[in-house]
């Protein structure tokens, strides 16, 4: 149930939104408006939760799922299946110019959150582990917070600050909200937390370590292109020097300037190989340009100019290779072309006199060298830019989306600094870097919620389990009390509770069973003066006595092989199959005897006696009311004739003969 508290959190979830919304749109980038644009539904949907409208809660949820759903194969799908490129065609298909990274929320926080509304939902949130998913949701923020003062890298989940603080909130609300479900089942969700938790935990420091790994791969491969290049660049002006020198020995033998077409012929192979030569000149004592190659309109018009007037800046260079002392290699300077360069000056062809007569002048644009290089690296995955100091000299690659490194190379050109900056496109790296962070990650959390709700269903049926057992052992203690009560309600409707003597009843249905046997003889026994008992000593102590009798009757009875029963009040009765009257008279004077000597006392010290009347069937069929009449007959005779006796029964017959 919605615990009312829950609504606040999920109310203070929209300031932030609505502070974001009046940020101005180009300090907000736009994958926060995407976030924005889901964790706008989720408060609406857990709104509408707390509104009791689970409609619209389904309506929010399910396609904020579909869109997570397709963020996360974008992250989780290799290369070769979906290339990172035909994800930005379909973002690109969306909005025109977005990419597929634009598109992508803070993936971990946003599925854990809908999860949760799910469960909502569902009404099913201490199952569907709720308890694992809030605190490994409130880890991954407090990690997202950390992630965002720390700065960002390549696969930095960070969002704003407002975001963050809206799915706090909505964090929040949820767990107030999921406080209430959790009393039951509070024990169960204790541990099957912690384990989950920690698998969870240990699969998200996996996941960063792997990530760090993989970020520190991508640079190091961002540095190893860089350095490949400026290894590269200074390669290029190591051989193009060492082209130069073939070169220029090629007119050593040459005792005059060469002609025209000879310089065009055998400076073409040479420019062929290195085309950012902007041109190959001969240049005569006076440093007047004689030939050039190639001869294209700019440097048709430099033939004649004399150099140490037009460039004084390689005046030094020049005269060192026309004073022959060797190659004259210039600073990097501002070329006749109008762009920045180096010139070797070589000395060739002398006269017969050992003379110099010209030097050959080789200009390097830089520009046109950074683009002869540049041109072998896909300006769209890496951003290649020349420095000379502060001074950008040629600059190839992505204006935006540039990833997160750079690599800085300084190449000597000339015993010139130059610095050559590589930086890989952000797309590029997204589509070289390795998927197993992600996948591991996506297995732990997996593995960690599978390992809660397994260790959350064994507690939970372990405790049913136990309140089974329990039920059942109270069930097994019902029913055996149930059996002896029953047992025990028998046994009172046959006998007598005070003396434990069969009653009544129970005795007629002895005497039923001995019907056959004769003689078959009844001692009706009677207890003298016990209203004086019960009157001096009480009833208690009159009960003790009735107990007292009948523990000797059945002991004297029984041992005669008869049954003794309580008949009533104080009368008790005897049934001794096989006895005749003799015998049953001596049996009653024993019993009477043995009470007598029981030290069961009158107030006056007089022992308590007993009368007793006996009655014997010897033959013929056996009327019980018959039997039981001579009986009390006797005893009434005992009973009148001074008490404290034992009688003979006259029997009916005997009696109808008299005529009595
Ligand atoms: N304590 C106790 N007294 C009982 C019980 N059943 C009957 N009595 C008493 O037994 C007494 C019987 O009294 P009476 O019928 O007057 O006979 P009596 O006092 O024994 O005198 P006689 O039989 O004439 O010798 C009564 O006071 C009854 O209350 C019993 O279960 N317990």
């Amino acid at each position: 149930m919605s615990h009312r508290f829950a609504a606040l959190p999920v109310l203070a979830a929209v300031p932030p939104l609505l502070g974001l919304a009046l940020w101005p749109a180009s300090a907000v980038d736009p994958a926060t408006w995407v976030t924005v644009a889901l964790v706008v539904p989720l408060t609406l949907g857990q709104l509408a939760w707390h509104l009791r409208r689970l409609t619209w809660l389904r309506v929010v949820l399910w396609p904020v799922l579909a869109w997570l759903a397709l963020s996360l194969l974008s992250y989780l799908l290799p290369e070769h299946w979906v290339a990172h490129a035909a994800w930005n065609r379909l973002a690109e298909g969306l909005v025109p110019g977005s990419h597929v990274d634009d598109w992508r929320p803070p993936l971990l926080v946003m599925v854990s959150l809908t999860l949760l509304g799910l469960g909502l939902h569902s009404r099913t949130r201490a199952n569907l582990g709720a308890p694992l998913l809030l605190t490994t949701t409130g880890l991954v923020l407090a990690g997202q917070a950390l992630e965002h003062r720390h700065g960002h890298s390549l696969l930095a989940m960070a969002a704003p600050w407002p975001v963050i603080g809206a799915q706090a909130c909505l964090l929040l609300a949820q767990l107030i909200d999921a406080l209430g479900g959790w009393r039951v089942t509070r024990g169960s969700i204790r541990r099957a937390l912690w384990p989950s938790l920690l698998l969870a935990l240990i699969a998200l420091i996996f996941w960063h370590h792997q990530k760090v790994l993989v970020e520190h791969a991508l640079k190091a491969g961002v540095q190893a292109q860089g350095q490949r290049l400026a290894d590269r660049l200074s390669g290029e002006i190591d051989a193009h020097l060492a082209a130069m020198r073939r070169f220029a020995a090629s007119w050593e033998w040459l005792n005059a300037p060469p002609s025209s077409e000879r310089w065009a012929r055998q400076a073409s192979l040479y420019h062929r190989d290195f085309r950012y030569f902007l041109n190959i000149a001969f240049i005569d004592t006076d440093s007047r340009i004689r030939r050039v190659y190639p001869l294209d309109e700019v440097n048709r018009r430099l033939i004649g100019t004399r150099l140490f007037d037009a460039q004084p800046g390689g005046r030094e260079a020049l005269e060192r290779a026309l004073d022959g002392e060797g190659v004259g290699r210039t600073e990097i300077i501002g070329l006749l072309q109008g762009q920045p360069g180096i010139i070797h000056y070589l000395p060739v062809a002398r006269d017969d006199d050992g003379r110099i007569l010209g030097a050959v002048g080789m200009v390097v644009g830089l520009q046109s060298l950074a683009d002869t290089l540049f041109r072998q690296v896909d300006p769209h995955a890496t951003a290649l830019a020349l420095f000379e100091g502060d001074r950008l000299l040629a600059y190839q690659g992505p204006a935006q989306r540039q990833g997160p490194w750079q690599h800085a190379a300084d190449i000597d050109i000339s015993g010139k600094s130059l610095t050559l900056i590589t930086r890989p496109a952000r797309d590029a790296l997204l589509a070289r870097r390795s998927r197993l962070p992600v996948i591991s990650l996506m297995v732990g959390l997996t593995l960690s919620y599978l390992l809660y709700l397994a260790l959350f269903a064994r507690h939970r049926m372990l405790l049913q389990h136990r309140q089974v057992r329990r039920s059942n052992r109270e069930l097994r203690r019902e029913v055996r009390t149930r059996a002896d009560l029953q047992k025990e309600v028998e046994w009172l409707a046959e006998h007598d509770e005070l003396t434990r003597l069969p009653n009544r009843r129970r005795f007629m249905q002895v005497l039923d069973a001995q019907a056959e046997i004769r003689p078959l003889s009844l001692l009706l026994c009677d207890i003298d003066h016990f209203k004086r008992i019960n009157d001096r000593f009480g009833h208690l102590v009159g009960d003790r006595y009735l107990a007292e009798l009948g523990r000797l009757g059945r002991d004297v009875i029984g041992a005669a092989g008869g049954t003794f029963a309580r008949f009533g009040g104080e009368e008790f009765i005897a049934c001794l199959p096989g006895f005749d009257t003799d015998a049953a008279v001596a049996v009653a004077e024993r019993l009477r005897r043995r009470l007598a000597e029981a030290g069961l006392d009158h107030e006056d010290g007089s022992p308590m006696t007993l009368s007793v009347g006996v009655a014997t069937l010897g033959e013929g069929p056996l009327t019980p009311e018959v039997l039981l009449q001579e009986a009390d007959d006797a005893l009434y005779r005992a009973k009148a004739r001074g008490r404290d006796r034992v009688e003979r029964a006259t029997p009916r017959a005997d009696l109808t003969r008299a005529g009595i």
